[in-house]
């Protein structure tokens, strides 16, 4: 089972990051090992990021621990994701100087725009300076406070604990927004053990959240049931700040009825895993199913991705983390999961995916049907 506070082992090589200093990392990026001055349409404008990105119309890809990192980021954001989010990063670690938080889970791709950064906390001073070193390492778009996570050892230290004492979360938001310019929201479950939504939620526009996430389920819940969209409506009627509706959406068509509740925007966390196309059909309006020959080649370039990303400076130098994501791009070929449940390197990848990649014959699209089975993920997340 996944632990929403474990971060990746890494091996850093000596040098390669100390140089991002915050003048560095918002204006130059990293191309192939050359820094280049960054266009100033690539930064995020202070204060705004979500009130201009909710002008357009599509979907959020949701912070997931273990999922949404650089590579699955890239292809939402190509897909047309409104913005990202990434996995969650503690604040403390940040603080300490923590290289797993820096360079494997807080570290943007090359060009990246648009994405929020998660941070996981209780204190407002590491708050404060997290943010701080958040922004000036990772260039991100906005910074978003995990109020959901509810893991056990993690437990009053922050995530879903700070919906037991939101006074704590109000300081919080207030001292992330004392040290940023950039829009700073919060992500909430909807209680502890019952549903205190409305009263988180008005608390932490009134602290100064630009943006409030609520995944329909408390706590106690973890994964259990449906996620309560009439209680996320409720949130959305009493606060006059956005709100992001967060749970169970797997599919466009799915999305669209929930886009319906009052929300500013939904939010997909497991339904857009193997599947960045629900981002294009939300933002678009492209129902189209992906054929498997794009299939598998989009599950083939996200391993590149992968490669590429993680082979740079960080040591991250296996695919193992993409055996649970692979297969989900091809659940209608069973009979490939086998094998990708097993790769270690790319070319364990293009020989796992060979029998469709050249578009044989019976590479038939009818049974196609994107999305998650929930069970494989219940666990201790936000
Ligand atoms: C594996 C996994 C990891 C998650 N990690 C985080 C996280 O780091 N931060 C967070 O706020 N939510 C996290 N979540 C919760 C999701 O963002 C989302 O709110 C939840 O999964 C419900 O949406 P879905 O049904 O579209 O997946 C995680 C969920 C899963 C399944």
């Amino acid at each position: 089972m996944l632990d929403c506070f474990k971060a990746y082992p890494v091996k850093r090589k000596k040098g390669t990051h100390g140089a991002w200093t915050a003048f560095e990392t918002v204006f130059t990026q990293w191309r192939g090992g050359v820094r280049y001055p960054e266009t100033m349409s690539n930064r995020p404008t202070p204060s705004s990021f979500y009130a201009a990105r909710l002008t357009r119309p599509g979907a959020v890809l949701a912070p997931m621990a273990g999922y949404s990192d650089a590579p699955m980021r890239q292809l939402a954001s190509e897909h047309g994701a409104l913005w990202t989010v990434s996995e969650m990063i503690s604040a403390r670690g940040l603080v300490m100087g923590g290289d797993t938080e820096r360079l494997n889970l807080g570290r943007p791709y090359p060009g990246e725009a648009g994405r929020v950064v998660q941070l996981f906390g209780a204190e407002p001073e590491v708050l404060a300076e997290a943010v701080g070193r958040a922004e000036a390492w990772f260039a991100p778009a906005a910074l978003d406070l995990n109020m959901g996570c509810p893991v056990p050892k993690v437990r009053g230290k922050g995530g879903a604990c700070l919906l037991q004492t939101p006074e704590v979360a109000f300081t919080l938001i207030r001292a992330m927004r004392s040290a940023t310019s950039l829009d700073v929201s919060a992500k909430i479950r909807l209680g502890w053990d019952s549903d205190r939504s409305v009263e988180v939620a008005q608390g932490l526009a009134a602290a100064g959240a630009a943006l409030i996430t609520v995944h329909g389920r408390t706590s106690r819940q973890r994964y259990t049931g449906e996620a309560d969209w009439d209680a996320i409506a409720r949130v959305a009627a009493s606060v006059d700040v956005p709100v992001v509706g967060s749970g169970d959406i797997l599919s466009a068509d799915h999305a669209r009825v929930r886009q319906r509740s009052g929300v500013a925007a939904v939010m997909i966390g497991r339904g857009a895993v193997g599947n960045p196309w629900i981002f294009r059909a939300l933002s678009t309006g492209d129902d189209t199913a992906p054929d498997l020959d794009t299939r598998a080649h989009t599950a083939l370039r996200h391993a590149e991705l992968q490669t590429r990303f993680y082979n740079d400076d960080s040591g991250r130098l296996t695919l193992r983390p993409l055996r649970k994501v692979l297969p989900r791009y091809l659940p209608d070929r069973p009979e490939l999961h086998a094998d990708l449940v097993q790769v270690v390197d790319l070319d364990d990848v293009r020989r796992a995916l060979a029998p469709v990649l050249g578009g044989l014959p019976g590479a038939a699209n009818a049974t196609w049907a994107p999305g998650a089975a929930p069970g494989e993920y219940a666990g201790n997340h936000s």
